[in-house]
């Protein structure tokens, strides 16, 4: 079974070239944060700047707009509830982050249609939380795009219809990912990414992680990472590898990790992992 090293962070993080500005980098674009779960979109929304991605929109629900702009002056925000706007800042984005903390009620429902509706067909969109759950108990036609869903176990059960017990059967999820199309990060303590080559398996993490919001901050980190860099599938597995072991060096030190300090790690870890010369 193959596994994720760090050799694959060097063939994926490149050396910023100088003659480069902002937009090089990948406009992201993040859709979540109802009224209760507006943590979960400001973590997604940190991951990916954090990352490295160039220019950071999120799309939340207004009662996020004060916390988000003090914990991340340099992303922009605008209101979910607003259909011009979702579709405004969807359209120019290369990656759409969407999901983390959206919620699940009819309200969230209405605005993940609006948003997949407004997504075309070269955009990367990862499918994160509540969207996952959404289009598996609601059956929301997922948009034709690059698509990478971040199922924890029991979304993955909605997506796949695979019970938690029968999820260590590599062959099954396989199947069900073949089926569904796109990418499918796995995520567990010992997470596995599914796609159209073989599975590819991360060998590190830790307990440390188990924490809420730590999904959300992987969502960020491969939007962040597929905004930058060309191929999809290893920027996704190297956003994985990442967090982890920006978490294991964290834990060895402390009972548990936060994912607000897993992100304010990564640009000194990214520099430590970049291409050589
Ligand atoms: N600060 C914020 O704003 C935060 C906001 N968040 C946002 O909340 C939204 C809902 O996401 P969610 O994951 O909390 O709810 P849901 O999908 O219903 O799953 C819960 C059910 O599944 C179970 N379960 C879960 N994982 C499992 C596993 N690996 N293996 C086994 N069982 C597992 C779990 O079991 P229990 O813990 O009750 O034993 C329970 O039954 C989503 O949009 C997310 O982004 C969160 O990120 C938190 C921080
Ligand atoms: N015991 C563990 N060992 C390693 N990683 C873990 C462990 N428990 C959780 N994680 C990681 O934490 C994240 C949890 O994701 P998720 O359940 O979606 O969190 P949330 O929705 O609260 O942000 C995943 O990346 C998972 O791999
Ligand atoms: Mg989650």
């Amino acid at each position: 079974m193959p596994t994720i090293t760090d050799d694959l962070l060097r063939k994926t993080i490149r050396i910023r070239p100088n003659q480069s500005f902002k937009g090089t980098y990948g406009k992201v674009t993040l859709v979540g944060g109802n009224k209760h779960f507006g943590g979960a979109i400001i973590m997604a929304s940190s991951a990916a700047v954090y990352s490295g991605a160039g220019l950071v929109t999120t799309v939340s629900d207004m009662a996020n707009l004060s916390s988000l702009h003090a914990r991340l002056p340099e992303a922009m925000i605008a209101d979910v509830n607003d259909p011009k706007q979702v579709k405004a800042l969807i359209q120019p984005a290369k990656v759409v982050v969407i999901g983390s903390g959206l919620g699940t009620d009819a309200h969230s429902q209405q605005i993940l249609k609006e948003a997949f509706d407004a997504i075309s067909p070269k955009q990367i969109v990862v499918i994160d939380g509540s969207a996952i759950t959404l289009v598996a108990l609601k059956h929301i036609p997922l948009p034709k795009a690059h698509l990478i869903f971040t199922p924890h176990q029991v979304e993955w059960q909605r997506l796949s219809g695979i019970k938690l017990a029968d999820q260590g059967d590599i062959a099954k999820n396989q199947k069900a990912r073949d089926r569904i199309g796109g990418i499918v990060v796995l995520k567990s303590h010992h997470t596995q990414i599914y796609s159209d080559k073989p599975m590819l398996q991360n060998p590190i993490g830790t307990p440390a992680q188990a924490t809420g919001g730590m999904g959300d901050t992987l969502a960020g980190m491969v939007g962040g990472f597929c905004a930058q860099f060309s191929n999809s599938l290893y920027a996704t597995a190297s956003a994985v590898y990442a967090h982890s072991d920006i978490a294991d060096h964290l834990a060895q030190n402390q009972y548990v990790v936060l994912p607000t300090q897993i992100i304010s790690h990564i640009p000194q870890y990214m520099k430590r992992h970049e291409a050589r010369r």
